[in-house]
């Protein structure tokens, strides 16, 4: 007893440690943070939206500095309440064309070495303020809608400095998307700098992608001038750490059988390729310098004679795997990996040889044109911690996916179009979070479905990969393409048919012989409305008579054990879950078409 109390007392008196260890590690870093912020050395933050009242009043600060250098006041326009939804179809599409040279990537004004510190920041700052002038101007145009672009002045600084460094710039970019990812002008950026720069499209998450796509894409880059490699950082790492996954072995079979163009390459081949293109650009800027605007870091640093490295610079949007790469290029852990973007706050730069350095920047958000910040979210670009209404985000994912994926993903039966719906439309947000929750039992304590939870983890497989999805190159046509990326072993034989063809789709039984909708059908969601508002017990009274009746005469037994798996509009909006899992007492049984 006394041992077991001595015990407890010193387990308490440890936990007490731990905490006031914790506590005084917590004050240090506040402390960190203070003093940094003191020494006007401020800590790295992304700012994507205007709305962040961060932002604002380091805009206000900027403004009020530069009017103190420059003596003249310079309007800031902050559209705080930008609406990004804003959708207007061709109208839009022709309002983007107008006013596409607008969206340009901020430039580092012209200095030389003779400048002070002070003049250099004030010029900086200036020529930063009239680009976010520019832009908020077309931000004012009601028809477009701008992705939420980084607005952190000394995040473009650290993009400045990589392109200055770099012979060769790499833009990383999410093969699933790969032109949403791509910033042309910033290509032309570091040929500003440099006339010899190239940049290279590295097209990752190949793994994701199946050959066809490869190949259509492929052929869209070669078309277009577009220097590119298809890369998987995932595979390359899970090879290192000995996984050998089945994508890694698929794509070391590749390096064998494929073209160059359409194989994913592996660590090796991807080091030895960038060190030759980044070193004959090299070679060609040491033997004609023509350095037109800036000075070029790298020549300014190299001693007459020596051989400098070749220096390649990672750079793109947040969360499409820059810092995976650079580990899986590095070959062990050297800059943070995670599903939140935005995590790579200054850039790193990683000496692989006496030959190869590389560089790492931030990941940032550049001013280009998006349907909507929802596309954002779902993309990866913009943390799901930002999502505010998960309706519209989920959307998106289920415009993306086809239905029988997220069936066979799942395991759930989503809700069949209507008759009288065109048998292709995606599923209804609410009817996958919906079906989602009833699945897993998510509910809140009103007994109502868990959407947040529910959109958050969808989002998550989405941006992961579980959910397999992917872009097609523009006028190239979509072969069933998707068919490659299911595992056919994950899917049941019904499930492995078009969209068209498949059995979950079109709910055949409620079309009489004529192919009309039957009226009867109308009448059931008359019914199950006036349910729902409390409006007719009486209706709601013949419609189970009906059901009982229907489900005892059924031609089709597993139809009705189908059925009973529906949430959307047989659940019905504002419908608990728990009404639908006392309808569904075997969530987990399989789903038969
Ligand atoms: N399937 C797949 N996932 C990948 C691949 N590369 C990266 N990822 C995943 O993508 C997410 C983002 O990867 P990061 O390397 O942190 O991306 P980043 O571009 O450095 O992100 P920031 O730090 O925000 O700039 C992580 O969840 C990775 O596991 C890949 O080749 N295939």
């Amino acid at each position: 007893m006394g041992g077991k109390e001595k015990s407890d007392s010193s387990a308490s008196s440890l936990g007490r440690a731990l905490v006031k260890q914790h506590t005084k590690k917590l004050q240090q870093s506040k402390d960190k943070g203070a003093i940094l912020r003191s020494l006007n050395k401020k800590v790295l933050t992304s700012y994507t939206e205007t709305t962040d009242i961060e932002a604002v009043i380091e805009q206000a600060e900027e403004a009020a500095r530069i009017h103190s250098l420059s003596n003249s006041a310079p309007t800031l326009n902050v559209d705080v309440d930008a609406d990004p939804l804003e959708d207007a179809g061709e109208m839009r599409k022709q309002e983007e064309a107008l006013y596409a040279t607008s969206l340009r990537v901020p430039r580092r004004p012209h200095w030389t070495s003779e400048m002070s510190v002070e003049e250099l920041d004030a010029n900086e700052k200036q020529a930063f303020l009239e680009w976010r002038r520019r832009l908020a101007r077309v931000e004012e145009n009601e028809k477009l809608f701008l992705t939420p672009f980084e607005k952190n002045l000394d995040i473009w600084r650290q993009l400045w400095r990589v392109l200055e460094r770099s012979d060769l710039l790499v833009m990383v970019v999410d093969g699933r998307s790969p032109l949403f990812y791509r910033c042309p002008d910033l290509e032309a950026y570091a040929q500003e700098i440099n006339e010899h720069k190239k940049t290279m499209l590295l097209v990752n998450k190949a793994d994701l992608l199946p050959l066809s796509v490869r190949k259509k894409w492929a052929k869209y880059f070669e078309q277009h001038g577009i220097l590119f490699l298809f890369w998987s950082a995932k595979a390359a790492s899970d090879f290192l750490d000995d996984k050998k996954s089945s994508n890694q072995s698929l794509s070391s079979h590749e390096s064998v059988l494929l073209d160059e163009d359409v194989k994913i390459y592996n660590r090796i081949e991807l080091l030895a390729r960038l060190q030759t293109e980044a070193e004959t650009i090299a070679s060609r800027k040491d033997s004609n310098d023509v350095d037109r605007r800036v000075g070029d870091y790298s020549s300014h640093d190299s001693k007459k004679g020596a051989q400098k490295p070749a220096v390649v610079g990672f750079v793109g949007y947040p969360n499409v795997g820059k810092s995976s790469t650079i580990n899986a290029l590095v070959g062990e852990k050297r800059t943070g990996v995670t599903s939140t973007p935005g995590k790579t706050k200054h850039f790193q730069t990683l000496i692989i040889s006496e030959k190869l350095i590389l560089c790492d920047c931030p990941g940032l958000v550049f001013p280009s044109f998006s349907s909507s910040r929802y596309e954002m979210i779902a993309s990866g670009v913009l943390p799901v911690d930002r999502m505010t209404s998960h309706r519209e985000a989920v959307q998106v994912v289920a415009n993306h996916v086809p239905r029988r994926v997220f069936n066979s993903v799942y395991n759930i039966a989503l809700p069949k179009p209507k008759a009288y719906e065109l048998r292709s439309r995606p599923p209804f947000a609410a009817e996958l979070l919906r079906s989602y929750c009833s699945s897993r039992g998510y509910v809140v304590a009103s007994g109502l479905p868990d959407e947040t939870k529910a959109a958050r983890l969808i989002l998550k497989d989405y941006i992961d990969g579980k959910l397999p999805h992917f872009e097609i190159p523009p006028d190239m046509a979509d072969d069933g393409d998707m068919e490659e990326t299911i595992d056919p072993d994950s899917m049941s034989c019904d499930s492995c048919v078009s969209d068209e063809d498949d059995p979950s789709i079109g709910d055949v039984d409620e079309v009489d012989k004529t192919g009309q909708p039957k009226f009867d059908h109308y009448v059931d969601e008359l019914d199950s409305f006036d349910g729902i508002s409390g409006l007719s017990s009486v209706s709601i009274a013949k419609k189970e008579k009906k059901t009982k009746a229907s489900t005892k005469y059924h031609k089709k037994p597993q139809r009705s054990k189908n059925r009973s798996w529906r949430v959307g509009n047989d659940g019905g909006d504002g419908m608990p879950v728990s009404r639908v899992l006392q309808k569904n007492p075997s969530p987990s049984s399989k789903y038969v078409a």
